[in-house]
């Protein structure tokens, strides 16, 4: 039973370890400030180089496949990365199934809508075969993220690896602490910083909302009835408005609960075929652009996406973004490599699980 303890404790914490991201010259990301952003870390630079030469090929190649038929995994797994890493650190928490021992974070309901674990379930049996028992689950959803992040037009960024997966997952934290789409800016602001992101950085990483989908039950609230006031959020675009509303009728709207994440039971899931694609006119140019451009104009979905409007700080990263392309390259992809390597578990804590759902 105690192998099945959380294990935090004992995790290394490197978000300390904060990054010059100033100092890059455009396009690239300068491999001195990937050692620095690594020198307190237990993590490798190709740490399967023996082991599992060809484990990052691997994913890749996997990915590459799959993403031509289902090309709606990109972003899913963008988020799978996020919602694991946020929770306890990148440790495959959020693969874990319902079992005696635990409480799956991908049945709290905050998490409800997660995609992409048939996916990370194809790499690992992949992996498996070509070296049995070698490859983590976590390591597996942070280089699936990243490659993702490529086919979805953003950057490149190395990734060290030797994470190890944990035999935990914590449905509670998820529902205390993930940032729900209603909150305002302080509510995700206190959530990222708990995490070690700054406002700069929190903006970058909501670029991620450029591509994938959105449900309505996530934004509903705000169309008919925002707050109770019989009226539609007023910081939404009227015209945008219509848009949303003509996606999302109004009689479920208007059953919708407006609390945080309505759980599966809930009216809201009739609505569940309804969403906004956000991925319209997807270029390499136009990864994060057309997300922060949408805010400017008042026509972020969610109600805690136009919130990065409301903070001078935040509204002035924004306006960075939306007009500087490679700028917004660059500190995403800084970034992602922070998140991909948060509270990660190295050796000798945490385990290699053979199969990404159950603990070993
Ligand atoms: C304040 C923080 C955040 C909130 C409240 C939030 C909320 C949401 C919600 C409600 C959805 C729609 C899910 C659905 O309809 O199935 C979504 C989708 C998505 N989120 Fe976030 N998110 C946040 C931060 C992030 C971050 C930091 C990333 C990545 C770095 C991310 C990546 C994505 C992606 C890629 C999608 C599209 C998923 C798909 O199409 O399958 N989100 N998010
Ligand atoms: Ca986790």
């Amino acid at each position: 039973f105690d192998q099945h303890k959380p294990t935090t404790t004992t995790t290394t914490f490197n978000f300390i370890n904060t990054i010059p991201i100033h100092s890059f010259s455009s396009g690239s990301v300068s491999l001195s400030a990937i050692n620095n952003h690594y020198s307190q870390s237990l993590l490798q630079y190709d740490f399967y180089r023996d082991s599992c030469p060809h484990a990052e090929r691997i994913v890749r190649s996997t990915i590459h496949r799959l993403h031509k038929t289902t090309p709606s995994l990109i972003p899913a797994l963008i988020r799978l990365a996020f919602r694991d890493c946020f929770i306890q650190g990148c440790d495959a928490s959020i693969l874990l199934d319902d079992d005696i021992y635990i409480d799956p974070e991908k049945e709290s309901p905050p998490n409800g809508n997660l995609k992409g674990f048939d996916v990370i379930d194809t790499i690992k049996s992949n992996l498996e075969e070509a070296c049995p028992g070698i490859v983590s689950c976590a390591d597996i959803v942070v280089l699936a993220a990243r490659d993702c992040v490529v086919l979805a037009g953003g950057p490149f960024y190395p990734l060290n690896t030797g994470r190890r997966d944990g035999s935990n997952s914590f449905a509670d934290i998820v529902t205390d602490e993930l940032p729900s789409p209603y909150a305002d800016l302080s509510q995700i602001i206190a959530s990222f910083k708990s995490r070690g992101f700054d406002e700069r950085e929190m903006v970058t990483l909501l670029g991620a909302h450029n591509i994938g989908v959105i449900n309505c039950k996530f934004f509903k609230n705000r169309l008919y009835n925002f707050s109770g006031t019989n009226e539609p959020d007023p910081s939404l675009d009227p015209e945008f408005l219509n848009v949303l509303r003509s996606r999302c009728n109004e009689v479920d709207a208007l059953s919708t609960s407006t609390s945080a994440y309505t759980s599966h039971t809930s009216p809201s899931s009739l609505i569940k075929e309804q969403e906004i694609t956000m991925d319209s006119e997807k270029s390499v140019s136009n990864f994060g652009m057309l997300y922060y451009r949408s805010l400017l104009q008042g026509k972020g979905v969610l109600y805690a996406d136009q919130q990065l409007m409301e903070g001078e700080k935040t509204k002035y990263w924004v306006h960075k973004y939306a007009s500087n392309p490679s700028l917004f390259h660059q500190d995403f992809a800084m970034a992602m490599m922070k998140l991909s390597d948060l509270q990660v578990l190295t050796m000798p804590m945490g385990q290699i699980r053979r199969t990404c759902s159950k603990v070993a």
